[in-house]
């Protein structure tokens, strides 16, 4: 198989494990995986389409700046700008994005802090956090519909190889070295999310 295929079928395999929790509600999400670093290229999902299915149509190669490079009649994702954010300023190999009711919730109850951290929980450990001191911190940025300005604001919180950005009331996009590693850091989230609000609840009782 070719590096394009290998990456295609790999991103395809991940979209169906998201599909498969149910993150893709209305046709929201995107998915990106390198294929190529110099120059840089990667896949990234089509515009407006129904992520619960898997067809021939799913993704296109765009340039580092999201740019289609074939003569194809798809349009990139609305979002390409944050993942080409992520490729021209780290080494990571795949970033996700996803809507969930918990990560909106969270985005929102926290939002005007900026920010949510997690410590003394098991699953930071995904983020390579094994000290019992370390915190994770989430930034949470406003939702600006200006996807270019959205995306400038969103390379500020980029500082590493791997992590995850909240956008308030929209969703996150996660980044790491490969797809393994973009959804381990997405499931891990979602955890710790799922986790907060469970939380808050039942305190609230
Ligand atoms: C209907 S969801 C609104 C757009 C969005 O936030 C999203 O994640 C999906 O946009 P895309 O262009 O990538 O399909
Ligand atoms: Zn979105």
């Amino acid at each position: 198989m070719t590096t394009f295929t290998n990456k295609w079928e790999a991103l395809a395999d991940i979209k169906d494990e998201l599909a498969a929790r149910d993150w893709f509600m209305g046709t929201s999400g995107n998915l990106a995986i390198k294929v190529s670093d110099t120059p840089i290229e990667f896949l990234v999902t089509a515009s407006g389409k129904d992520k619960y299915k898997r067809t021939s149509e799913d993704f296109l190669l765009v340039n580092a700046s999201g740019i289609p490079v074939q003569n194809i009649d798809l349009k990139p994702s609305a979002e390409t700008l944050l993942h080409c954010a992520i490729y021209s300023t780290t080494s990571a190999g795949c970033s996700l994005h996803v809507h969930t009711v918990a990560n909106n919730v969270i985005s929102e109850l926290y939002g005007e802090q900026g920010k949510i951290d997690f410590q003394g929980q098991e699953l930071i450990k995904a983020f390579g956090m094994w000290e019992e001191d370390d915190i994770l911190t989430i930034p949470i940025i406003p939702n600006h519909t200006h996807i270019p300005y959205l995306a400038e604001e969103f390379k500020s919180h980029i500082h590493a190889n791997k992590g995850a950005v909240l956008i308030r009331n929209h969703g996150i996009t996660v980044w790491g070295k490969d797809g393994f590693e973009a959804k381990k850091l997405l499931e891990a989230c979602e955890f710790l999310f799922q986790y907060q609000l469970t939380l808050r609840q039942i305190q609230s009782i």
